[in-house]
């Protein structure tokens, strides 16, 4: 079934207003059921699925993106229901996502501000499972000036409060412009520059003990290698 080439109308309310465009904010996209499921599926995965990384491990579904086009590998049954979904809301401008990274973090773990860069379609969304974080965004360096020092506090922009069971979907600048980071910290405090209290729930002020936390992330990988399914015809 085609997909819609826009978020959908009913997700608009969804927008995060103090953010640069876009950030839609879905609390409660997932069920407590589903989110147990899903847990439950991604520890099910054979050891050797698993790369553990400096501050988190991680399990690649759909193949690996390349520049010269990502040998595509079929979704898990248990990952389609989500992709499908997620693309039906028009999140991938009318394509289906193809690729599911499964992030897992305890606490004091986190990622440095990265970009996610041109091999994926430029739109990224993450269901968050097991516990809450803050995903930090930050300026990229300026190249033009040299005068002042860019740190990371420098070029620090805000904050995202994902709780547990929120799908959270990028695009257009945040996802362009901006790095993207998680502190390796224990314990969060809700500052006003986490945006999406609103949205999310919460007070400036709070703490917010890290459990281990599960994210999937979502993404569409344009650039398709087709070598494999001919060879696999033969
Ligand atoms: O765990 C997250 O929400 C972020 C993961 C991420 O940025 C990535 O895998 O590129
Ligand atoms: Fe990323």
């Amino acid at each position: 079934m085609a997909k819609p080439e826009a978020i959908s109308e009913e997700f608009k309310a969804y927008t995060v207003k103090d953010a640069p465009p876009t950030v839609y904010y879905i609390p409660d996209f997932i069920t407590e059921a589903e989110e147990e499921y899903l847990l439950q599926q991604v520890h099910k995965a054979p050891k050797p699925k698993w790369t553990q990384l400096s501050g988190r491990r991680l399990q690649n579904w759909g193949g690996l993106p390349h520049p010269k086009g990502m040998i595509a590998e079929k979704l898990p049954e248990w990952l389609m229901s989500y992709t499908e979904k997620i693309s039906g809301l028009g999140a991938f401008a009318g394509k289906s996502a193809n690729h599911v990274l499964v992030n897992e973090y305890k606490p004091e773990e986190g990622i440095m501000p990265h970009e996610d860069g041109p091999l994926y379609h430029p739109t990224v969304t993450t269901i968050t499972l097991g516990s809450h974080t803050l995903l930090d965004f930050y300026r990229p360096v300026d190249q033009t000036q040299n005068e002042v020092p860019q740190t990371e506090e420098s070029r620090y922009v805000l904050s995202l409060l994902l709780r547990r069971r929120s799908l959270l979907i990028l695009q257009d600048e945040m996802y362009k412009r901006y790095l993207h980071g998680i502190s390796g910290i224990a314990v969060d405090t809700l500052s006003e520059r986490v945006v999406n209290l609103s949205l999310a729930g919460g007070q400036v002020g709070e703490t917010l003990s890290r459990g281990t936390r599960v994210s999937l992330t979502i993404r569409h990988v344009p650039k398709v290698c087709r070598a494999n399914l001919l060879l696999a015809r033969k």
